[in-house]
């Protein structure tokens, strides 16, 4: 139902880019209870705080044909109609929201990775938390690239999704939605960066990794969970810290003036996945194709030997990364050339699985980077 004491205005009725902004019908009522919640930090001073959500699509998006599906199912809700599904938050924040699309996950590339750069740069004066409404497929991956490319300063940007359609049995995405809400308008969550709010448990979108297809519980972070939602309470376990290490990139995507829209460019890199008996001449056959690779090693860095030789003669910079779930590559494991003493165009991408490898090699390259400067933004991800 929706909510009655709110009061809506459109900015911009287009479905695609639209903007709405939510306020309290009843200011007074909301001051009151805000302070009521400040014991829970929820809120500092009479003047709630202000969060601008950004929808892109995903699961917590959709529809499935009865309340029994948990599959099937395709993208429906605007921002709208899930702000509709969860308690009235006008207590707690006001809420200006933007539809950046509407997409299964999947289909989030780089031209829509710059549109939610974009919503998330040109939101960071203004408001106090962000919040990004994102199908949990590639999710990890979208929250690593705007660790790496923006910095948020103390603004919290939280990503959140759901594994089950809006239509089914106990949907996650309302209470998911209405947590990371509480989340990104919580002062405890300042200075924490890009945080992924899922399950009642809140990450780093740094580290964060879905792990599970299927399950409510999809996600898990070996790094940690940095805090838990219980009954309208957050527990952080730490106070405020970003990932160690992580790199921040200057994006020089430029508006493309023929067109209006921009030129995108992130260098193409591939992902080999190691197995017994792969052969070197599939790198043969993607060299010239990639200006970068990926490769996840078996356990912590392991290829057969004429691969490992054959990667360190690469015209591109390789990556070694991992099959694994979890662990890191230790620089030991890396093949190194008897006669030079080098590692080549090997690199270790430390605690990186092979998406955030790509991402991270990708932005590299985007900036001229040398293999030694590579070599370096990798090493800070698992400390040297
Ligand atoms: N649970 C989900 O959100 C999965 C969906 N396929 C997506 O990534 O958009």
């Amino acid at each position: 139902m929706p909510n009655q004491n709110l009061e809506i205005t459109t900015i911009c009725p287009d479905l695609e880019n639209s903007q709405f902004t939510i306020q309290s019908a009843e200011p007074t009522t909301a001051m009151t209870v805000a302070v009521d919640l400040a014991e829970n930090s929820t809120v500092t001073s009479c003047n709630l705080p202000r969060i601008k959500i950004l929808g892109t699509g995903g699961t917590i998006a959709s529809k499935g044909v009865n309340a029994s599906a948990t599959a099937g199912y395709h993208v429906d809700l605007t921002i709208q109609d899930m702000l509709d599904s969860i308690p009235d938050i006008s207590q707690i924040c006001e809420i200006e929201y933007e539809q950046l699309c509407n997409v299964d996950s999947k289909n989030i590339d780089e031209p829509l990775l710059y549109k939610i750069y974009q919503g998330i740069s040109q939101s960071l004066q203004s408001f106090d938390g962000i919040v990004i409404t994102h199908g949990t497929d590639t999710l990890s991956e979208t929250a690593f690239f705007i660790e790496s490319t923006i910095d948020t300063g103390d603004v919290p940007i939280v990503f959140v999704g759901s594994m089950r359609p809006s239509t089914s049995v106990s949907a996650d995405g309302p209470m998911n939605l209405y947590q990371a809400i509480c989340i990104a308008s919580n002062r405890e969550s300042r200075g924490r960066s890009v945080l992924v709010s899922l399950n009642d448990q809140i990450s780093a979108g740094y580290y964060i990794t879905k792990t599970n297809a299927n399950s409510l519980d999809s996600f898990n972070v070996r790094q940690g969970y940095l805090g838990n939602f219980v009954n309208n309470e957050i527990h952080y376990y730490y106070p405020p810290v970003k990932p160690q290490g992580c790199h921040k990139f200057k994006l020089n995507w430029k508006p493309d003036l023929a067109t209006g829209g921009h030129e995108f460019g992130l260098p193409k890199v591939c992902i080999l996945y190691g197995h017994q008996s792969i052969t070197p001449e599939i790198l043969t056959l993607i060299e010239g194709s990639c200006a970068g690779i990926v490769i996840a090693t078996m356990g912590a860095g392991s290829l057969p030997d004429d691969m490992c030789q054959r990667a360190l003669q690469s015209p591109v910079p390789i990556v070694f990364s991992k099959r694994s779930m979890d662990g890191m590559i230790p620089i030991a494991n890396l093949p190194i050339d008897s006669s030079t003493r080098t590692r080549g165009s090997v690199i270790a991408s430390g605690y990186l699985n092979p998406e955030k490898s790509r991402l991270l090699l990708q932005l590299c390259l985007s900036g001229g980077y040398s293999t030694e400067e590579i070599r370096h933004v990798f090493k800070g991800v698992y400390g040297g």
